[in-house]
């Protein structure tokens, strides 16, 4: 079949770039409305994997539902791809790890459609129950079957929960509303909301198999909950029990559960989810599909209009969010961060991330130093160092420090695995010393050398969303860390500016602002005779271009001058 395409926005933004969102399933529009003014939103139902391999190189972000595989090919050919957003809960159709290898943020709605899978679990509960699609069935076709199709009720029955996460707990409600005993199986669970919820936790899935009427489970599909329920518990269970899955497809072994309900080991089943969805023909999941006693839905769960406006507008909020390089609040595979932190913490991202490229471009040039194989310690002052969660100061310094030698794309999301690949060990230090609030909100670098080069310092600060560099190394100076910058290092003497200016004017290089940063008094007692006690300085020039070697050597070589290190920040 043709994949059909809508584009709902196509228009450029002006300049150029404009992300670019790749939706291959159905999503409800009241969160694409959301993206249409800021992104390119290509609405393309029915790609086949090979198509969604060979489209998605062009797209910033994916939005996904169950169908959609993601898998490793698709994240690969994926360059451009900042976000995978899976408009539900479960991600067990999207390759978490090559994501976040790759840096790729996954995002999902935890709670937008739980309600209706639990409303869903108790539908099939009473459907399977009281024969509702058998009858319905029997009826379409002209029959009148009223004996046959007797039920049983669920008051007073005991319904076994296994998983009572979200939709678990919801589902153990509305049993209570409808008068069962419940009894849950969950080792994660909170015992004081069972409690509340009327709920008796157990320890093992063995101890409520003899006694419940009805079980159903809500856990994900995990390597621990494949095959959760397999021949040998169905034999445990009582031949009236009906079983129900509005979970995942693998989570009672299906080819037992023809088995059960052939050998009338157990009466019947309400099933939701496949291994394979559709389910093959011949197939354990077909037969199951088919059988008499069960009842059968196509992945129904999450499908109600309430859950479908939630779960969009809650992903494509998040999507939004993070392509204009912010943070999502429910990323699979990122910390989480509430917005207000967020907020406090930005520009101190950006500031760290140019001390780190600092660090690599100017230290490892002029002191043939490393980035690799160090380790460097980040100190908050002042409100920062109240922060807890300083993850993404983390992430910025790793990604200024590699920016320079390496492709990767760094973020939160991958931030540490990269720096351990490179062998950059950082530590955090909240420091609330009193001497340290000459500004509100400070942050110092250091690295720490193994190899004998000593200890290298940076240190910044912001200021009405402005950023400045107080100290490099042993010099005081304040300066906006942006652009293309020269540092020189020379004896302070005069007629330094003018040699200087003179080598660039003669190149045609404008200076946008020039600094002379002084030792620090420690420094300037300490200096060692050769240099000059006290009569060093490092100017700071910032160029409207990048320039090149001839203009260095021709720097290097005015009088005076002890180095000359070219940045682009
Ligand atoms: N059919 C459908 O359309 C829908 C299906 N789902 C699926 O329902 C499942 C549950 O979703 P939520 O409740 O939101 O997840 P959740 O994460 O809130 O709850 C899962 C619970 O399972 C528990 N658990 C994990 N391993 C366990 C084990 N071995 N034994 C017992 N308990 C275990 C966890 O402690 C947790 O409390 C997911 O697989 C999700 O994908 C969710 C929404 C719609
Ligand atoms: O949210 C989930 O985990 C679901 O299974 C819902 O799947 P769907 O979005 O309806 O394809």
């Amino acid at each position: 079949m043709a994949p059909m395409a809508t584009s709902v926005s196509t228009t450029n933004n002006v300049g150029g770039i404009r992300p670019r969102i790749l939706i291959p399933e159905k999503i409800s529009p009241d969160g694409l409305a959301m993206l249409e003014p800021h992104f390119d939103v290509d609405v393309k139902l029915g790609l086949t994997h090979d198509e969604l391999i060979a489209q998605i190189p062009s797209y910033h972000g994916l939005i996904v539902r169950s169908e959609t595989k993601v898998t490793e090919e698709v994240l690969l050919a994926g360059r451009k791809l900042r976000v995978v957003a899976r408009a539900g809960v479960g991600v067990d159709n999207i390759n978490v790890p090559t994501a976040t290898s790759r840096g790729i943020i996954v995002v999902n709605s935890p709670s937008g459609n739980i309600l209706a899978a639990a409303e869903h679990t108790v539908a099939l509960l009473l459907a399977t129950a009281r024969n509702i699609g058998r009858a319905d069935g029997s009826l379409k076709q002209g029959g009148w079957e009223r004996s046959k199709l007797v039920g049983i009720e669920v008051g007073r029955k005991v319904l076994g929960i296994v998983g009572l996460g979200k939709v678990g707990m919801n589902v153990a409600r509305m049993a209570k509303g409808l008068g069962m005993k419940v009894v849950a199986v969950d080792p994660y669970a909170n015992p004081d909301m069972a409690r509340q919820a009327g709920v008796d936790l157990v320890s093992d899935l063995k101890e409520i198999l003899p006694i419940v009427d009805f079980l159903t489970i809500h856990t994900p599909l995990l390597a621990t909950t494949l095959d959760l329920v397999g021949e040998a518990e169905f034999k445990s269970m009582k031949k009236t029990a009906r079983v129900l899955n509005v979970a995942r497809g693998g989570v009672y072994n299906e080819a037992a559960l023809v088995k059960a309900l052939d050998e009338g080991w157990i009466a019947g089943a309400g099933i939701d989810v496949f291994t394979s969805e559709p389910p093959k023909a011949d197939s354990a999941a077909g037969q199951i599909a088919r059988h008499p006693n069960v009842v059968a839905t196509p992945h129904l769960g999450a499908s109600t209009v309430e859950a479908q406006e939630n779960v969009s507008i809650d992903v494509c909020t998040q999507v939004l969010e993070i392509l204009r390089g912010g943070l999502p609040t429910s990323a699979v595979n990122a910390p989480i961060i509430l917005p207000e932190e967020y907020r406090k913490v930005q520009p101190f991202v950006q500031l760290v991330e140019k001390m780190g490229r600092l660090y690599s471009q100017h230290f490892v040039r002029t002191k043939g130093g490393l980035v690799g194989g160090r380790k460097f310690e980040l100190i908050y002052h002042g409100d920062l160092a109240g922060m807890s969660n300083t993850k993404p100061l983390y992430a910025a310094l790793v990604k200024g420090l590699v920016a320079s030698f390496s492709e990767s794309h760094v973020n939160i999301v991958n931030a540490t695995m990269i720096a351990k690949e490179k062998g950059i060990i950082i530590s955090e230090t909240h420091s609330h010393q009193p001497g340290d609030l000459s500004y509100a909100n400070l942050v110092t670098l250091k690295a720490h050398a193994d190899d004998g080069s000593g200890e290298q310092v940076i240190q910044g600060y912001a200021s009405d969303k402005r950023l400045y560099i107080s100290k490099l190394d042993r010099f005081n100076a304040t300066f906006t860390p942006e652009g293309t910058m020269i540092f020189l290092h020379n004896y302070d003497e005069p007629g330094k500016i003018g040699g200087v200016g003179m080598v660039l004017g003669s190149h045609g290089i404008n200076i946008r602002f020039m600094q002379v940063a002084s030792l620090d008094e420690e420094s300037k007692q300490g200096a060692p005779d050769a240099v000059k006690p006290g009569n060093e300085a490092l100017m700071i020039l910032g160029i409207d271009r990048p320039v090149d070697e001839e203009v260095m050597e021709g720097l290097r070589r005015s009088e005076g001058v002890l180095d000359v290190v070219l940045v682009q920040l």
